[in-house]
């Protein structure tokens, strides 16, 4: 379960700065309580160095931060599902809230195998000529 900041307050946030922090500790929450969202994060930083190292094309930094962009959106849509199931169901079983995590996470594939395409299709070439020149 994630842990809420400390923030009690329920009403409108009353200016945009406060909507922000808000925003900004959800971020916070998410990035310190699942390690899926920090190996997503160690995998971008990865991605970023290898496309800056191959010097890739404009369109190919698109893909990529695209890409990212993808699997971030659903890891968080994923996670914002499990709390809400968990809010609602509690620690029992039930099959309908297995089928909707089921799904969610199904989501998150599917994000992670399009970004993987996205992946081979920028590095695969660099990938190809460093395998030809070692032989
Ligand atoms: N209340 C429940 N009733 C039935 N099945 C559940 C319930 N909670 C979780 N599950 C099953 O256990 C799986 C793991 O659920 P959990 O909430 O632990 O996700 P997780 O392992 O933290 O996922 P992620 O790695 O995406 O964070 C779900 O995909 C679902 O199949």
């Amino acid at each position: 379960m994630l842990m809420a900041s400390p923030d009690k307050r329920i009403r409108k946030n009353r200016h945009f700065y406060q909507a922000l922090k808000h925003a900004l500790d959800g971020l916070k929450a998410v990035t310190r309580h699942e390690g899926n969202f920090r190996r997503e994060l160690l995998a971008a930083l990865i991605v970023i160095a290898a496309g800056w190292g191959f010097n890739v094309t404009r369109f190919d930094w698109v893909l990529l931060v695209v890409a990212i962009c993808l699997v971030f959106l659903f890891e968080l849509a994923n996670t914002i599902v499990e709390e809400l199931v968990d809010l609602v169901v509690g620690p029992h079983y039930d099959p309908r809230a297995k089928l909707i995590k089921d799904m969610a996470a199904g989501a998150v594939l599917l994000a992670a195998i399009i970004a993987i395409a996205c992946g081979v299709y920028v590095f695969g070439p660099f990938v190809w000529q460093l395998l030809q020149g070692g032989r």
